[in-house]
């Protein structure tokens, strides 16, 4: 059957663009051998981390989708099984099952796509990257990127448990939807406002916890001027710097870390992945209630990948953004 894949045509260097990615089209075995099934992408994941993450070129982009078992030969895995599989941009693929992994909480009625967004990698970032700064109600923390699929929810949890929120978005309508609709205390849009004066205003004294998504002048003006003593820092992504091609120079850090007595985590998420249904259990259950919101950017069709992916850089997307290849054939919603 013919399948189809994007590739790493060009290996990244500086910003990201069309070059760096081609759409090709390939065979795949009719017969299927004892063990195998044949996956059918449903929602693919676009993340930040895909830009730097090693990879050669003719190699499919990597990546996570949630794909639906179309022909089978493997017991465990039945016509219909929806599974999570870290298999890149592919359209189709074949597996003996080993590289599959059932969603592993009760979703119910909650929409598939959740499973790649705040029930999946990106809100265990949020979910985990927040507990492990020890948060307390009443404390300030700060989050860049917040109204992206990781910024967005560690706001809401921090407002859930009685911290102050204060978070820094690329656009109005980001602004507004984290403003008005999440709860948060306080929302700048950076590209008009100059978030340092910002963060003075609204949080005089400091802020406790710095959620970091973005490094670069944002991670080392908070730690240097915004930091209350014994403050805790959260490095979990570094956005602004991905497509950069030197490393750009920023005043050093260390004094003020010292000098504050600060404490910076570097937090990979996955550390946490046997703790992560729980969390998604207790995610879910908020969503239910709508104490958690949620908002997603759905690309439909896998040939916009590459669109999906690219919008990331730009602000693009609020919320998750995923990709819808297919309708499962399911009864989910
Ligand atoms: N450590 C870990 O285990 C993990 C880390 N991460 C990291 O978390 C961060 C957020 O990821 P995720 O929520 O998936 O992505 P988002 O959904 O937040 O999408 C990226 C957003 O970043 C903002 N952005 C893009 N370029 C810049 C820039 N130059 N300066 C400031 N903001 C920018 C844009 O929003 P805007 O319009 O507001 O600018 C964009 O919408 C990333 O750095 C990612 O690498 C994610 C998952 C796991
Ligand atoms: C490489 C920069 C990653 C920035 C933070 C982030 O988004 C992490 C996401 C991880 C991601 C790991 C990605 C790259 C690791 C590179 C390792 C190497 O061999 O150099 C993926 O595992 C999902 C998130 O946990």
């Amino acid at each position: 059957m013919k399948a189809q894949k994007w590739i790493l045509a060009k290996k990244f260097s500086g910003q990201a663009n069309d070059e760096n990615f081609k759409l090709v089209e390939y065979d795949l075995p009719e017969e299927l051998q004892p063990n195998e099934v044949l996956c059918q992408a449903v929602y693919l994941s676009v993340d930040p981390y895909m830009r730097l993450f090693p990879n050669a070129e003719g190699n499919p982009m990597i990546g996570e989708q949630l794909a639906e078992v179309i022909k089978t030969k493997n017991g465990e895995f039945p016509i219909g099984s929806l599974v999570l599989a870290n298999v890149g941009w592919q359209s189709h693929f074949i597996s003996k099952g080993d590289n599959l992994t059932p969603i592993r909480f009760d979703i119910g009625s909650t929409p598939l796509s959740y499973t790649l967004g705040i029930l999946g990698m990106p809100g265990a970032t949020a979910y985990f990257g927040l507990k492990r700064c020890d948060p307390k109600p009443n404390e300030i923390v700060c989050v860049t990127a917040a109204a992206g699929a990781v910024g967005s929810v560690v706001g809401q949890l921090a407002k859930a448990q009685g911290l102050k929120v204060v978070g820094f978005v690329g656009s109005e309508d980001k602004l507004k939807w984290c403003r008005d609709e999440l709860g948060f205390d306080h929302v700048f849009n950076y590209k008009n406002t100059n978030f340092s004066e910002a963060l003075s205003k609204v949080a005089p004294e400091g802020i406790d916890i710095y959620f970091d998504n973005t490094g670069g002048d944002y991670y080392h003006t908070i730690i240097n001027k915004h930091m209350k003593k014994h403050g805790r820092i959260l490095v979990c992504g570094s956005i602004q710097n991905y497509n950069d091609k030197e490393p750009k120079k920023f005043d050093a850090t260390n004094i003020s870390i010292l000098m504050n007595e600060l404490t910076v985590y570097g937090f990979m998420v996955y550390s946490s992945y046997e703790k992560w249904p729980q969390a998604f259990t207790e995610m879910n259950k908020m969503i239910q209630e709508n104490k958690l919101k949620v908002k997603e950017q759905v690309y439909t069709g896998f040939e916009n990948m590459k669109e999906a992916f690219l919008g990331l850089f730009k602000g693009d997307n609020t919320g998750k953004a995923v990709v819808k290849a297919v309708n499962a054939s399911t009864n989910y919603p």
